[in-house]
């Protein structure tokens, strides 16, 4: 049995991207909001692209603690950013549907969410893919080397030198990987297990176009901002 252990390298990246992922929270919690009152499809719509544009916000200031992230090739920075900023919102919206919440609370929380103006056919799909993450009890350094995973995808539209960004990729893999043997002793396929809710997280994120403009309300207004980000 090969005995795994964090080098200190990796326990100081770890603090480093943890921290960053804790400091770089999105300001006011939408979770709050929704279980204290129940919105129009307008008014849940402004809230959701206000919640998106401030998270793309986020997520810049939170890459630039990626190390060796800003020693990449300028326009692969935001290649890596446009690619991975709508998977990086669900799975943050992930994140706060699966928090420990007094109980009865995710159950309104679920059905403000199902009554929010999303089209039926999403809502099975995304909330099937917030309850696998909600399975795996991540802890929060796990939360946080998931998403900077997911921003190091090699593969984005429009990277040019995959290379660095997949050298930069396989450093956080490798700690994420001792993190889930550590933190999960019990279950040797948990780390297989996370990498699978990437490939979910892709699938549901190819919907997000979709999502949007068939919210039930007419006139989808959309921040510039996420007129870059999102193809709408
Ligand atoms: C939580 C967050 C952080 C950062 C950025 C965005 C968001 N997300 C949101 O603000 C929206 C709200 C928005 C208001 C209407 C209800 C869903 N939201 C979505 C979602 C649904 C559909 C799409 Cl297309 C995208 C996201 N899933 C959620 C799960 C939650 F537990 C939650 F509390 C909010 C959630």
């Amino acid at each position: 049995k090969e005995k795994v252990e964090i080098t200190k390298e990796q326990q100081a990246l770890m603090k480093i991207i943890t921290d960053a992922y804790n400091r770089h929270q999105i300001p006011q919690d939408v979770a709050k909001k929704l279980l204290q009152d129940q919105y129009s499809a307008e008014e849940n719509f402004l809230l959701l692209t206000e919640m998106a544009t401030s998270q793309v916000q986020v997520l810049v200031e939170f890459t630039k603690n990626i190390p060796g992230f800003l020693s990449l090739d300028r326009e692969d920075q935001i290649a890596l950013l446009k690619g991975s900023a709508v998977e990086a919102m669900f799975l943050r919206s992930a994140q706060v549907f699966s928090r420990k919440m007094p109980s009865g609370h995710t159950e309104v929380l679920e059905e403000r969410i199902r009554k929010s103006g999303i089209s039926e056919e999403f809502i099975t799909p995304m909330f099937n893919f917030y309850k696998s993450i909600g399975e795996l009890h991540m802890v929060q350094e796990e939360q946080a080397l998931l998403t900077t995973v997911t921003i190091l995808t090699p593969d984005r539209p429009y990277v040019k030198d995959q290379q660095a960004v997949e050298r930069l990729q396989e450093t956080m893999l490798d700690v994420l990987r001792k993190l889930c043997v550590l933190q999960h002793p019990q279950e040797p396929q948990y780390f297989a297990r996370l990498l699978g809710r990437l490939t979910e997280l892709r699938t549901l994120s190819h919907y997000h176009t979709e999502m949007l403009v068939s919210w039930r309300m007419n006139d989808h207004k959309f921040t510039p901002l996420l007129c870059e980000i999102w193809d709408v």
